[in-house]
């Protein structure tokens, strides 16, 4: 079975031998070097529109934790941006690190960030999340740095969660949440053609990755390390540095939307 891991026998080093599309052409994540991405004065504002009544519950997987969505209307999707159509929200998640120096997947010319959040949304042309995983426009990853200063009061409320969660496989039900309080207040951003960058690595992922950061104190970035990798019952394994360093760019061009 696909047992996967960020230790030093499972981790990113080892998935091409299960996933051999880790060696693939558009694999993610990507150090993004602002110098070096081309404005592209033809990409769209980017439209997010969240109902809160679509937050469901949320779930710690064992490799990160996620809130789920209600994805059965389009009531909470994404458009515009470098995307056509209209793309509706499945779930959000974070990596992050074991200290503030690292724990983002994107990095910015070589600076780590301590904590990514990824809203993943499937696109509506196709019948279903798992029919659009697999195609090369199935799928658009918002991606938001977290950097450290006030605390977070939007963060806070998923955080509080964390508590039922601690262990792998466990979930609790997280009502009316607007992933919006989420977001920086600008929406600028780069994006890039990519991948899953977690087993299976699928190479279908319009990534958009905003160029402001959402703050996040220190005892924020305490409480996501406080969850496990491990099962209720094994040897606690602190849930930390869930992270894949970034892949070569092999040629792919990164899009500002902003000068
Ligand atoms: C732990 C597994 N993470 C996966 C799970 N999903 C893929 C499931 O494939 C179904 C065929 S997902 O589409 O929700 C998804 S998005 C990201 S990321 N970090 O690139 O934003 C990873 C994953
Ligand atoms: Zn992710």
């Amino acid at each position: 079975s696909h047992s996967w891991g960020y230790g030093p026998h499972d981790g990113p080093e080892t998935w091409a031998k299960s996933f051999p599309i880790a060696d693939g052409p558009r694999q993610s994540p990507i150090d993004i070097v602002p110098t070096q991405a081309q404005h592209d004065p033809a990409l769209k504002q980017l439209k997010l529109k969240y109902d809160p009544a679509t937050a469901k519950s949320i779930l710690n997987n064992g490799h990160s934790f996620q809130v789920d969505f209600a994805d059965d209307e389009d009531n909470s999707t994404l458009s515009g941006g470098p995307i056509t159509g209209i793309y509706r929200l499945r779930q959000f998640h974070f990596h992050w690190g074991s200290s503030d120096d690292k724990g983002s997947e994107h990095t910015i010319a070589g600076t780590k960030f301590p904590c990514e959040l990824h809203l993943v949304h499937w696109n509506t042309k196709y019948p279903s999340f798992g029919e659009a995983a697999s195609q090369p426009d199935g799928l658009a990853v918002v991606g938001v740095f977290l950097k450290i200063g006030a605390a977070n009061p939007s963060l806070q409320k998923v955080l509080d969660a964390l508590d039922d969660i601690q262990a792998k496989g466990q979930q609790t039900t997280f009502p009316n949440f607007d992933p919006k309080t989420l977001l920086p207040g600008a929406l600028d951003f780069w994006t890039y053609d990519g991948s899953l960058t977690t087993p299976p690595l699928l190479e279908s992922v319009t990534w958009i990755v905003l160029k402001d950061p959402i703050s996040v104190s220190p005892a924020q970035m305490a409480k996501f390390r406080s969850l496990l990798f491990t099962p209720e019952g094994e040897p606690p394994c602190c849930m930390v540095d869930n992270y894949r360093p970034p892949q070569p760019l092999k040629g792919r061009k990164v899009c500002a939307s902003f000068k």
